[in-house]
């Protein structure tokens, strides 16, 4: 691996279901994701972005290839931010909880003090303001205000990589900048730590991501920084998921 990657994928295959139902959904795919960049990993629906992503995140196995890290144990490093932010809060709890919540798991040496300090400092980065929302429950939130809190509780813990996987998507459209504007937050404040984020919105990807992975049916389409794919693609697929963009 090159000095800056921190997450290689290589020749991976995945399979899903048995006997005559088994079908693959990945076909020799191979990702990098350097220190400090923001990767996005798009392409039609059912094209193999999440699975991708999630055995790149060690939350799935791959039936073939490997998947090089080079910290730790990835799911102790990494935060996961989904489409849905109600999924991750959950809704007994005061949002200053749910935020610290992964202090209060992998951190024990930190006392209860520091945990809501660290959870303050989180949500200031995201632009919510701890002294009105630390003590809100989800229930108090607009979709946008409650995914930068989700956000807030994935980078709690400093990881070194993030995923977000469609994370705009269930936000509606006026609130959609606060998030990039988060997520540009983040980037500012946290330099290395890396972005892999999965998404449909090309205006989206165009903002905020560095190098994009194009996938299509399981396959690597394209691949490459973003000006060079979204500017002068190689391939047609590319071109026409970039159409179909601007329509
Ligand atoms: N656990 C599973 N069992 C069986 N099939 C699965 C499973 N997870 C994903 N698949 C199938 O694998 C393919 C790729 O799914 P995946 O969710 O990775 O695609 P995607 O590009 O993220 O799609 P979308 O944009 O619609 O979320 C799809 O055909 C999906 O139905």
């Amino acid at each position: 691996m090159s000095d800056d990657v921190l997450l290689s994928a290589r020749g991976i295959d995945r399979f899903f279901g048995r006997g005559a139902d088994r079908r693959q959904v990945l076909f020799d795919v191979s990702a990098d994701v350097r220190a400090g960049e923001c990767l996005a990993v798009i392409g039609g629906s059912g094209s193999g972005k999440s699975t991708l992503t999630r055995i790149m995140l060690g939350l799935d196995t791959a039936d073939a290839g490997t998947v090089m890290y080079t910290g730790g144990d990835i799911r102790r490093e990494s935060g996961l931010v989904f489409q849905d932010p109600f999924a991750s809060l959950d809704p007994r709890w005061r949002i200053g909880r749910s935020v610290a919540e992964p202090l209060r798991i992998q951190r024990r040496d930190l006392s209860r003090a520091d945990a809501a300090r660290m959870a303050a400092d989180a949500l200031r980065t995201v632009g919510l303001d701890p002294d009105v929302f630390m003590d809100r429950y989800p229930m108090d939130l607009s979709g946008g205000q409650a995914q930068r809190a989700a956000i807030a509780r994935a980078i709690v813990n400093g990881p070194r990589v993030i995923l977000a996987d469609e994370p705009m998507s269930a936000i509606d459209v006026a609130a959609r900048i606060q998030i990039l504007d988060a997520f540009a937050a983040i980037r500012e404040t946290r330099r290395e730590m890396a972005l892999v984020m999965v998404s449909h919105d090309l205006g989206v990807v165009r903002h905020i991501a560095d190098r994009i992975l194009v996938l299509h049916d399981g396959r690597v389409e394209e691949s490459g920084p973003t000006s060079d794919a979204l500017g002068s693609p190689r391939s047609d697929y590319t071109r026409r998921l970039i159409e179909a963009a601007s329509l």
